[in-house]
């Protein structure tokens, strides 16, 4: 008898009508011959309404306590939606993360979960129960009640999924699918078929909110396909699935991340360890440095621009302050007024001038671009907040996200051309072996003959990243990574990119007419530089990735030119007779997280 796991969010279960309408759903799923586990989240606001009554009690709580607290929320919906499913004549039971037995590390508010105790679920499913699991919550070893951050209900959903061997896992929600874009932010949005778990790992960890980023990092790792459907109609949704559901298409979606910080360290003296430093005081009070861009300095010293979620900035700032003296640096800058706007795509990883699509559109709609970070399957642009909702309506618009792809294939048809479905075998024994959200690396690789150009005093004005791009797109060269950080000084930014080696002097000869059109200071360009990458799953959320990366290369005297992080892929640029070094520090450091 095939299992699903239907996943109810807070706005699924928002009063005692939806819960109703849950409960039904669930029934139907039942009666149709299915057996039904349900995870269902607080109800409504209610996580955010707790989090409130602690703020009241107190500036500081207890880490335990707040989870003890937050957990709350996901008890009171379990307990309802199961008395709904017995008022309806069926049987159901009710359980806690404790009672599931899904166990967690002991991080307070972001624990990850270690392993699923299936025995008393599959008992009670035995028993024609449909089992109604309390979403976002585990214990740790000592039976101390954790949460998995917020959001986290989807993890529980599809790690549950996959250690019950379920054939789905439906994420039930107020929208009916994934979109392009958030369909509050743009009505032009559109939903899409299918996904690839890849393109929304990045969306989800840049601001779409319609899946928890380390859900899909489960879901990948095992092979879980999701449904993501409307809680309010039995319509198919969107299948988040291995596959794109375009080959050709160089942008799938776009996302904004409203409250962003930049943060700039100015003057840092370019020698090794510097950058690690600065990431370790900030990873020390707990915070996630997102878009990260080091400018190469000229004289021996050089600008580090990051940003940071708004609500960080403060405790940044403070954590600046005490090592800026140790640092030799010159001073921090900051600006509290910034969001992000990213597209992602796989396709654009073998496609020219795809960024260059975006500077231009961003220029067209008048929007001036603070920073710039790319990787191999998102590009992320800092602008100005008051332009935020118009930047990604431009960028959704040039890259026609609200038409379907012509040869984009649905679900079905994507399955008929499987040559082969997931090995069950094989994703067994990789749970039993797992902790189930431990980091896993795929791969620790070099890419050598690279060359960097680096154009200096960037005016910070409108439309020179896209003239740049453009002219050297048109040139045919290929460029990989760029950055465009933020000088501070004198209202300038560098920008910096990488080219083939072989590429190097022709991209020098088209950066140095752009510097004359532009009134820039310098084109410098370098070679025998060598990118460096270590790959996984969820690099982002695993932030020791970053940490151990910089410690090891800063120990071995090695300095890190360029920085470019994903979901999928930490990425340095590096000297390339350093590089051989490098990797081997990598693979030993990693060892046990590489498969
Ligand atoms: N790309 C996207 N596709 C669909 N929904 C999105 C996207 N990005 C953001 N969202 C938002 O996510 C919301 C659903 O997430 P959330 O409110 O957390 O639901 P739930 O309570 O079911 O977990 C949608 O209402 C939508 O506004
Ligand atoms: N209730 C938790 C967990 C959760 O996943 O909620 P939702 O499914 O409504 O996003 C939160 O608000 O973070």
């Amino acid at each position: 008898m095939s299992l699903i796991v239907q996943k109810f969010g807070g706005t699924s279960v928002a009063d005692t009508e939806k819960i109703r309408a849950a409960a039904r759903k669930a029934i139907r799923a039942q009666k149709a011959g299915h057996r039904v586990v349900m995870v269902v989240s607080a109800m409504g606001k209610n996580t955010d309404t707790l989090l409130d009554l602690a703020s009241q009690i107190s500036d500081e709580p207890p880490a335990r306590e707040m989870d003890m607290l937050l957990s709350t929320g996901e008890q009171v919906s379990v307990a309802l939606v199961a008395m709904a499913i017995h008022s309806m004549g069926s049987k159901a039971v009710s359980l806690t993360g404790g009672q599931i037995g899904l166990k967690t590390d002991n991080s307070f508010s972001k624990a990850r979960i270690q392993s699923i105790d299936t025995g008393r679920i599959e008992r009670l499913l035995d028993a024609g129960n449909i089992v109604v699991a309390a979403g976002f919550q585990g214990i740790d070893d000592d039976l101390n009640i954790t949460t998995l951050g917020r959001g986290g209900s989807d993890t529980t959903a599809v790690a549950l999924a996959a250690v019950l061997g379920a054939d789905a896992c439906e994420i039930n929600t107020d929208v009916d699918g994934v979109y392009t874009t958030d369909p509050r932010l743009l009505a032009e949005a559109r939903r899409v078929d299918v996904i690839s778990y890849d393109e929304m790992l990045e969306l989800a960890s840049l601001g779409a909110g319609v899946m928890h980023s380390r859900s899909i990092e489960f879901a990948k790792k095992f092979e879980v396909p999701i449904h993501v459907r409307s809680s309010f109609s039995d319509q198919d949704g969107t299948m988040i699935v291995a596959q794109p559901e375009s080959e050709t298409a160089p942008v799938s979606g776009a996302a904004l991340t409203r409250d962003e910080a930049r943060v700039t360290v100015l003057g840092v003296p370019d020698v090794p360890g510097m950058s690690q430093k600065i990431f370790s005081a900030i990873a020390a009070q707990k915070v996630a440095v997102d878009m990260v861009v080091q400018n190469v300095g000229t004289s021996g010293k050089a600008d580090v621009s990051f940003t940071v979620a708004g609500g960080e900035l403060k405790k940044t700032l403070a954590a600046l302050e005490g090592i800026l003296d140790s640092l030799g640096a010159d001073g921090v800058t900051h600006d509290d007024q910034v969001s992000k706007v990213s597209v992602v795509g796989l396709g654009m990883a073998h496609q020219k001038a795809v960024a260059a699509s975006m500077f231009r559109a961003l220029a067209e709609a008048n929007v001036n671009i603070h920073m710039i970070t790319t990787s191999e399957i998102k590009i992320s642009c800092l602008v100005p907040r008051d332009q935020a909702n118009e930047a990604l309506r431009a960028v959704h618009e040039a890259f026609s996200l609200d038409q379907r792809p012509s040869d984009a294939k649905t679900w079905n048809e994507i399955k008929a051309s499987n040559a082969k479905e997931a090995d069950v075998a094989d994703v067994v024994a990789r749970l039993q072996n797992d902790a189930l959200e431990a980091l896993t690396l795929t791969d620790i690789s070099i890419v050598p003959a690279q060359a960097r150009v680096t154009l200096d005093g960037v005016p910070d004005q409108v439309g020179v990243a896209a003239d740049m791009f453009e002219q050297i797109g048109e040139a045919g060269i290929f460029v990989d990574m760029i950055v465009q950080g933020y000088d501070g000084e004198d209202g300038s930014t560098s920008v910096s990119f990488t080219v083939e080696q072989a590429d190097l002097d022709a991209a020098q000869k088209v950066a140095r007419e752009i510097c004359g059109k532009h009134s820039m200071r310098d084109v410098r360009g370098a070679s025998g530089i060598t990118k460096l990458s270590v790959s996984g799953i969820g690099l982002r959320s695993h932030t020791q990735v970053g940490t151990v990366l910089f410690e090891q290369l800063a120990s071995a005297g090695i300095n890190v030119e360029m920085i470019a992080t994903s979901e999928l892929q930490v990425n340095v640029v590096i000297q390339s007779d350093q590089a051989g070094d490098a990797a081997t520090r990598l693979k030993q450091a990693f060892a046990e997280a590489l498969h």
